[in-house]
């Protein structure tokens, strides 16, 4: 298997008031085409800054980051991002909102109207034609994250990098999200690399899960391969022996091993 992206000897220290904070070490990772990785973690292990690292936000101290073998050296449209807190800007509508990100991509080799037919196939793909006119406001939360991820869609990007995608959502529209994420990439066949604090949804989705060790210094502790076959149907794999021993597997990892550590 080709390797899409490939880190090698990743370590991020970062500079604080405080003097200098060593955040990750020693970050081995090869992701493959159409591969779906989510990293999962205690809070503050550093999964966001491994993402960022690999969305070109912010650049490693030490190591090196490649994608399909050149450098990552900033952030580029083959490597969308779609955060928390689905970033919309406001004041334009949801379908402007993905308009943006479409024209900033394709708008110098194509037409008004080829744009504006990306757009609107990416808000379909999501289920959103029928909000296309609302401004975000106007919308719930897992529609505004539906938008965020059309707009990342819809610039075609080789690799989707998602920071807790659902984490701000209720557990129904979560799992609905979840669901169509899974139909999405099935059809896209993108390559997905997710943060997440979720087993089920770890276990569900990806096809690698990355279990990071607690900071400073985290690094990557184990992966566990999913070899659930897919579609995936989430009732039908609460009873599969596969699914029950891969969750069991994460949770020892997360509260066995690497139980997070308290304040005194
Ligand atoms: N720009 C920065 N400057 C200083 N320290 C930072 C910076 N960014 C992150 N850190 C520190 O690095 C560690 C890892 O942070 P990060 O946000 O990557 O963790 P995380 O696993 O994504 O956490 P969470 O699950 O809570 O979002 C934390 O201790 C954090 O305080």
């Amino acid at each position: 298997m080709q390797d899409f992206i490939r880190i090698e000897g990743a370590e991020m220290v970062f500079d604080t008031r405080k003097g200098r904070f060593h955040a990750l070490q020693g970050i081995e990772l090869r992701i493959a085409h159409g591969e779906f990785v989510s990293l999962i973690g205690h809070s503050g292990c550093g999964k966001s800054t491994l993402l960022n690292l690999i969305a070109g936000l912010t650049r490693p101290t030490q190591g090196v980051l490649l994608c399909e073998n050149r450098e990552i050296t900033a952030p580029g449209p083959e490597r969308a991002v779609v955060f928390q807190n689905h970033s919309l800007l406001p004041w334009l509508s949801c379908h402007d909102n993905v308009y943006l990100g479409v024209e900033r991509v394709f708008g110098a080799r194509e037409s008004k109207a080829q744009l504006r037919q990306r757009t609107l196939a990416a808000l379909e793909l999501v289920g959103m034609s029928h909000a296309i006119a609302k401004r975000p406001n106007e919308v719930s939360g897992g529609m505004k994250q539906r938008v965020g991820i059309a707009r990342a869609l819809a610039m075609e990007p080789k690799v989707l990098l998602m920071d807790e995608p659902f984490g701000a959502l209720d557990a129904l529209t979560r799992a609905k999200l979840q669901d169509e994420l899974l139909r999405i990439v099935a059809r896209t066949r993108s390559t997905v690399v997710m943060v997440t604090h979720d087993v089920d949804e770890a276990v569900l989705l990806s096809d690698r899960i990355v279990m990071m060790t607690n900071g400073p210094a985290a690094t990557i502790g184990e992966i566990a391969t999913v070899d659930l076959p897919r579609p995936r149907d989430r009732v039908a794999l609460a009873e599969d022996l596969g699914y029950i021993r891969l969750r069991k597997q994460v949770l020892d990892f997360l509260y066995t091993r690497h139980g997070e550590k308290r304040a005194a």
